[in-house]
C-alpha cells in the first residue's frame, strides 16, 4: 500500500493533510530549498497539533560534524517526530555519516534522500540498510527544473523501489510531482509518494496547502479500503474498477500504436550485446465512467509506455512472447483494465516484422467489490 506524505510547514497546514486523508505529516521549510528543515518549536508544534492521528516526520539539515549531526537527530527525536529525513551526503564521508547515526536508528526511523537530478549512487543502499535505516527517499534538489520522472526514467525509479524492496529499506518517490505522475509511479511499486507542490493553489510550493489540491492527490492513490466513508472515495473507487459505476458497464479503449523502441531482445547469440528494433502496439479495454476531465478516472497512455519502459529498464530479454506477458500483466494491475491486447514485433529480423500477439482478461475474481 503506497503512503501519500504531505509536507507542511504549519499546524494549520498540517490539519488541512489530515482533514484530506495525509497518511505522514511531513515537516519541511519549502521556503528553504528542497530540504529545508524547520525550526525545531515549530515542528514541536506540528507534533502537537497532529497529536498522534498520523506519523509525523521532520527534516534535519546535516551538520558535516558527526557530533553535531547525531545531536541534531536527537533534538528532533526530542521534539516527538516519528522519523528523521535528512539529504545523503554526496562526499566521500557520507559513508562515515551514515555509520555514525547508526545508533540512532534504534529509536528513531531514519531516511536518507537522495536527489535524482544530483546524480544518485544506488551503491550507497546497502550501507543505509546495514546502518539500520527505516528507508530511502528519491526527491528532486532543484525545484522548478523539472518534475522526478524528467529527472529519471520510470525504469530507473522502479530499479530504485526494487532495490529498496530486496534491502527491506522503505522507498519513498518525491520532486515536483503533479497529478498524472502518480497512477505512472504507482507502477513502481513506492512505499510513500510525497508532496508539495502538488497540494499547493497552482502547484506553487510556497503558497498554502489547498484542500482541493489534497483530496485530488488522496483520490490518486488507492487507499485501504475500510477508510472508504465518503461518496467521493466511493466514487473514487468505480473509477478504479473496485465497483461497478451505477448503469454503466460499457468500455474505452486506451491504445499506444507504432511505439518503436531500440531493444535488447533475442535468443541467438548474436542478438546479445546489442538492440534492435522493437514495435508495440497495446489496446486497453478500460471499464468507463461517466466523468471527463478528471484525474483521479484517468488511465493514461501513459501508463503503457512506463511500463515498457520498466520492462527495458530490466535489460536484455530472450523472448518476445516473456515481453508480451509481462507487459500484459503490468497493465492489468490497474483496476479499471478489463482486458489488453498486446502485440510485440521485432522490425529488424525480416524484411517485415515478426512477432507475438496475446490478449488477457483480467481474472473476475480479481475485481474488487465494495467494502460492506
Ligand atoms: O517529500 C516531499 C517533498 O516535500 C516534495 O516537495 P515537492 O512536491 O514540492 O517537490
Amino acid at each position: 500500500m503506497t503512503l501519500m506524505l504531505a509536507s507542511v510547514l504549519s499546524r494549520e497546514e498540517a490539519e488541512i493533510a489530515l482533514a484530506h486523508g495525509a497518511d505522514i505529516i511531513d515537516c519541511k521549510d519549502p521556503a528553504r530549498g528542497a530540504l529545508g528543515a524547520l525550526p525545531l518549536a515549530q515542528v514541536a508544534d506540528i507534533v502537537a497539533a497532529v497529536d498522534g492521528r498520523r506519523p509525523v516526520s521532520a527534516v534535519v539539515d546535516l551538520p558535516h560534524d558527526v557530533a553535531h549531526a547525531r545531536r541534531a537527530f536527537e533534538e528532533a527525536a526530542d521534539a516527538g517526530v516519528d522519523y528523521v529525513k535528512f539529504a545523503l551526503p554526496l562526499t566521500p564521508d557520507a559513508g562515515e555519516i551514515v555509520a555514525a547515526l547508526s545508533p540512532l536508528a534504534q529509536r528513531l526511523k531514519i531516511v536518507a534522500v537522495l536527489f535524482a537530478d544530483l546524480g544518485p549512487d544506488f551503491a550507497s543502499l546497502p550501507d543505509l540498510a546495514a546502518a539500520g535505516f527505516h528507508g530511502a527517499m528519491l526527491d528532486t534538489a532543484h525545484k522548478g527544473k523539472g518534475r522526478l520522472i524528467d529527472m529519471m526514467p520510470v525504469g530507473a525509479l522502479s530499479e530504485f523501489t526494487g532495490l529498496c524492496r530486496e534491502l527491506n529499506l522503505s522507498a519513498g518517490l518525491a520532486g515536483a510531482l503533479e497529478p498524472p505522475d502518480v497512477p505512472r509511479l504507482l507502477v513502481t511499486g513506492p512505499d510513500v509518494l510525497g508532496f508539495r507542490g502538488a497540494l499547493c493553489a497552482h502547484g506553487d510550493r510556497r503558497a498554502g496547502i489547498d484542500a482541493g489540491a489534497t483530496r485530488l492527490i488522496r483520490d490518486l492513490i488507492p487507499t485501504r479500503r475500510d477508510k472508504i466513508d465518503t461518496l467521493a472515495a466511493e466514487w473514487a473507487l468505480i473509477a478504479r474498477g473496485y465497483i461497478e459505476p451505477p448503469g454503466l458497464n460499457e468500455t474505452d479503449c486506451v491504445f499506444l500504436h507504432d511505439y518503436v523502441v531500440p531493444m535488447e531482445v533475442g535468443a541467438y547469440a548474436h542478438e546479445y550485446g546489442h538492440t534492435q528494433r522493437v514495435r508495440f502496439n497495446v489496446d486497453a479495454e478500460v471499464a468507463r465512467v461517466d466523468v471527463t476531465d478528471d484525474m483521479r478516472a484517468v488511465f493514461s497512455y501513459d501508463v503503457i509506455m512506463d511500463a515498457i519502459k520498466v520492462i527495458l529498464a530490466g535489460g536484455h530479454i530472450a523472448m518476445v512472447e516473456t515481453i508480451a506477458e509481462r507487459l500484459a500483466e503490468s497493465v492489468l494491475l490497474h483496476e479499471r483494465v478489463r482486458s489488453v491486447t498486446v502485440q510485440v514485433e521485432k522490425l529488424d529480423v525480416a524484411p517485415g516484422a515478426v512477432g507475438v500477439k496475446i490478449r488477457r482478461e483480467r481474472h473476475p475474481d480479481a475485481r474488487r467489490v465494495k467494502p460492506n
